[in-house]
C-alpha cells in the first residue's frame, strides 16, 4: 500500500544571465527562485493496482517517483509505503520496489548485462536459486537471450529498456515505479514492454505506478489515472472518468488530455 498525504517539495534554483560580467556579478549576488514542484499532494494506491501518473512537462511526476523511491526527501507531508517511510528506511524499502527511469540507466555501461544483474543479485542479497529462477523467467518473457552477454552501451534503446525492466524485477519487488518506460521505443518494442508490464501485474500482482506522455501506454495499462499539473493533483479517477472529459464525440485520448491540460490551465 502506498499512502501519500499532504506532500510538498520545493527546489531552490539559482539563475543568472549569460556573459562574463554576469558571472562576476553572480559571485556577489545570486538570484534565487523557489520552484514548488509538489503542492499538497495526497493519494493512496492499493496493492496490485496499476496507476497512470500523467501531467505536462515539469508537472512534478519524476519528483514524486523520486520521493516514493527514497531518492528525494519531501519538505513536509507523509509518505508510507508498505508501512515504511522510503527515505528513512531506504535499505529495507528498496527490497520492496523496482524502479525504471526511461531517461537514465541502472546498468553498468561497459560490462555485459549479466554482470550488472549479478551485481544486483549481490546488492539485494537474492538467494542463488531464486535469482536463477527469476532470471530464466525474465529472459524468456523479455527475449533477453543474447543481450545478456552484450555490454549495455552496445544495445539499442529498446533492447536496453527490456534489460532495465528485467534489472528492476530481479529481486521480485511488490511495487514497480516506471518513469517513462516506453520513451523513444519503436512500435514493436512499445507493445512488448506494455504486454510484459500487464502480465507482471496480472500474474505477480505487482503494484505499478507509471508516468508517461504516451497516452497509448495509459490506454493499455492504467485502470486508474492521477493527473498532476504545476505540482497539484487535479484528478484521480478511472480511465473512463478521464475519457468522459472528451471535448468532442470522436476525440482521441491525446485530444482529451490536451483539452484537460487546457481546462486546468497547466
Ligand atoms: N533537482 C532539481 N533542482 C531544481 N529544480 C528541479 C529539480 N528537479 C526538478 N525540478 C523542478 O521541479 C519541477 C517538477 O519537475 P519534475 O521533473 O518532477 O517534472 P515532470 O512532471 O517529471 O516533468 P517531465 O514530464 O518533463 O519529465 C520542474 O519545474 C523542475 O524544473
Amino acid at each position: 500500500m502506498i499512502q501519500v498525504e499532504h506532500m510538498n517539495k520545493t527546489f531552490k534554483v539559482t539563475r543568472r544571465s549569460a556573459g562574463f560580467s554576469e558571472a562576476v556579478k553572480a559571485l556577489f549576488h545570486r538570484e534565487v527562485e523557489l520552484i514548488h514542484a509538489l503542492n499538497d499532494i495526497s493519494f493512496t494506491i492499493g496493492d496490485g493496482e496499476m496507476v497512470g501518473y500523467i501531467g505536462p512537462n515539469g508537472a512534478g511526476k519524476s519528483s514524486t517517483i523520486k520521493i516514493l523511491s527514497g531518492i528525494l526527501t519531501p519538505d513536509n507531508g507523509t509518505c508510507m509505503i508498505n508501512g515504511r517511510i522510503p527515505w528513512k528506511e531506504r535499505k529495507e524499502h528498496v527490497k520492496d520496489i523496482g524502479v525504471v527511469f526511461g531517461q537514465r540507466s541502472q546498468l553498468w555501461w561497459d560490462v555485459p548485462i549479466l554482470d550488472s544483474f549479478e551485481l544486483l543479485r549481490d546488492i539485494y542479497e537474492i538467494p542463488t536459486h531464486q535469482y536463477q529462477e527469476t532470471l530464466d523467467e525474465l529472459t524468456g518473457l523479455l527475449s533477453l537471450g543474447e543481450l545478456l552477454r552484450t555490454p549495455a552501451r552496445q544495445l539499442s534503446l529498446g533492447q536496453r529498456m527490456r534489460c532495465e525492466i528485467a534489472a528492476s524485477l530481479l529481486h521480485r519487488p511488490k511495487i514497480l515505479f516506471l518513469d517513462e518506460p516506453t520513451i523513444g521505443l519503436d512500435a514493436v518494442s512499445k507493445l512488448a514492454v506494455r504486454d510484459f508490464i500487464r502480465k507482471q501485474n496480472k500474474e505477480h500482482k505487482t503494484t505499478v505506478l507509471l508516468t508517461t506522455h504516451d497516452m497509448q501506454d495509459i490506454d493499455a495499462l492504467a485502470d486508474r489515472v492521477l493527473l498532476i499539473g504545476r505540482g497539484r493533483l487535479l484528478l484521480d479517477g478511472t480511465l473512463s472518468d478521464l475519457k468522459s472529459h472528451r471535448p468532442k464525440e470522436e476525440a482521441t485520448l491525446d485530444e482529451i488530455i490536451a483539452a484537460l491540460y487546457r481546462d486546468y490551465r497547466i
